[in-house]
C-alpha cells in the first residue's frame, strides 16, 4: 500500500501548515498541556509481547493532552477541537524510551497518507467566503467515513474523561515468537460528555483549565488495553474501525499525577515518534511509519 502512496511526509507537513498556518510550533495537535506520572503493567502482556515496558516494571510516563488542528490557540469549546490527543512517553528504568500517539476517536478519517493530504487541502480551500459546495463538502461526500469523523466526535467534560485509541494496528510477539495484530486503547475511570449546546457555553480553555485542577486534587488513572486483530480485520486501513466484541487484554495502568514543567523550551523539546518502540513490538499499519517520517519534520521547524 505505501508503494502506491504519492506523497511525501514533507507533503503532509506543508498540507497540515496550508490547512492551519504555519507558525514554527506543532503542524498539528498544537494546543496542549503535558503531564508526569507512572505506568503499572498488569503482567498480562506477557502473553502477547516480550516488550519490556509492558512486563513486571512500572515505567515513569510523560503524557500531553491536546486539541486537534495546528491552530496555536483554537478554542478548547469549538467544532474542529475534536479529536482530542493523547500522547504518551515511557521512560524506563534503563533510560529507554517508548511512545504512543492515539486519539479520541476510533478510527483516521482517511484510509492513507495521500487521502489525509486531499482532505487537509480541502478544508484549506474551504474557509469563511468560499462558494458552495466547497471541496470539503465534495471530499466528504466521496468519503463518508471521514464525514463520520468530522460529525460524530464525543465532546468532552475533561480530557480525563474520554475514551483514546491507538488508531495504527502494530504487530506484537511473545516469548514463543507467536504474533497477533493489536490496537491500543486507554479507558478512563468515567466517561463524562457534554451535549452540543453545554458544549458551546464552556470557555475556550475549559480543558486546559479542568485538568489541571483536577490533577491538583487527585490523580487521573487511565486503564491501557491491547484490541487483538482476528483475521477478518484490516490491519492496514486505520479508517476502519474493528468491532467492539474483539478480545482486549489488560496491559496496564496510568497513573497521571502531576504538571510537568510546560515552559516554551520544555514544549519545544518534547516529541513523541509513533514508531519508538522496543522488541516485541513492530509497526503494522504503514501510516504509522509515515507518521515517524513526518513527525520529525515538524519538530525541527519548531527549534527554528
Ligand atoms: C498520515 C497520517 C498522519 C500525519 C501526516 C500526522 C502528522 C503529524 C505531525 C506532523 C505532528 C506534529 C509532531 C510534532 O511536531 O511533534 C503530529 C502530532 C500528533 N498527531 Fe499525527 N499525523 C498522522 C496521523 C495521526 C493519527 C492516526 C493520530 C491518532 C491516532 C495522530 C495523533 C496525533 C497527536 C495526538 C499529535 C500530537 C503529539 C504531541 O502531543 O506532541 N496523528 N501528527
Amino acid at each position: 500500500q505505501t508503494d502506491s502512496l504519492k506523497r511525501s511526509p514533507q507533503d503532509l507537513v506543508n498540507a497540515l501548515h496550508t490547512a492551519f498556518g504555519e507558525h514554527h510550533a506543532r503542524a498539528v495537535h498544537t494546543k496542549g498541556i503535558f503531564f508526569e506520572g507512572t505506568f503499572t503493567p498488569s503482567g498480562e502482556a506477557a502473553t502477547i509481547t516480550t516488550a519490556k515496558h509492558l512486563q513486571k516494571e512500572p515505567s515513569k510516563i510523560i503524557v500531553r493532552f491536546s486539541d486537534f488542528t495546528g491552530i496555536p490557540d483554537i478554542p478548547d469549546n469549538a467544532g474542529p477541537a475534536n479529536p482530542r490527543g493523547m500522547a504518551i512517553k515511557f521512560i524506563m528504568k534503563d533510560g529507554s524510551t517508548s511512545d504512543i500517539v492515539g486519539h479520541s476517536f476510533n478510527g483516521f478519517p482517511t484510509a492513507n497518507s495521500d487521502q489525509f493530504r486531499d482532505l487537509l487541502l480541502s478544508i484549506a480551500h474551504s474557509g469563511a467566503g468560499a462558494s458552495k459546495p466547497t471541496a470539503l463538502d465534495s471530499f466528504l461526500s466521496t468519503h463518508p467515513l471521514a464525514k463520520r469523523f468530522l460529525t460524530t466526535q464525543k465532546l468532552p467534560v475533561s480530557y480525563a474523561t474520554v475514551n483514546y485509541f491507538g488508531v495504527n494496528a502494530f504487530k506484537f510477539t511473545n516469548s514463543k515468537n507467536s504474533a497477533c495484530f493489536v490496537r491500543y486503547q486507554f479507558v478512563p475511570e468515567r466517561e463524562e460528555l457534554l451535549t452540543s449546546a453545554q458544549y458551546e457555553k464552556e470557555d475556550v480553555n475549559y480543558l486546559i483549565d479542568e485538568i489541571q485542577k483536577r490533577i491538583a486534587s487527585k490523580p487521573v488513572v487511565f486503564k491501557m488495553y491491547a484490541e487483538i486483530a482476528t483475521s477478518d480485520d484490516n490491519i492496514n486501513d486505520p479508517s476502519i474501525a474493528w468491532p467492539g466484541s474483539r478480545r482486549k487484554v489488560y496491559l496496564g495502568k496510568l497513573t497521571i499525577t502531576k504538571l510537568a514543567d510546560n515552559s516554551v523550551v520544555a514544549d519545544k523539546a518534547l516529541f513523541f515518534i509513533p514508531n519508538n518502540v522496543p522488541a516485541g513490538i513492530e509497526p503494522a499499519d504503514p501510516m504509522i511509519n509515515f507518521r515517524s517520517a513526518a513527525y520529525p519534520i515538524s519538530v525541527k521547524e519548531r527549534q527554528q
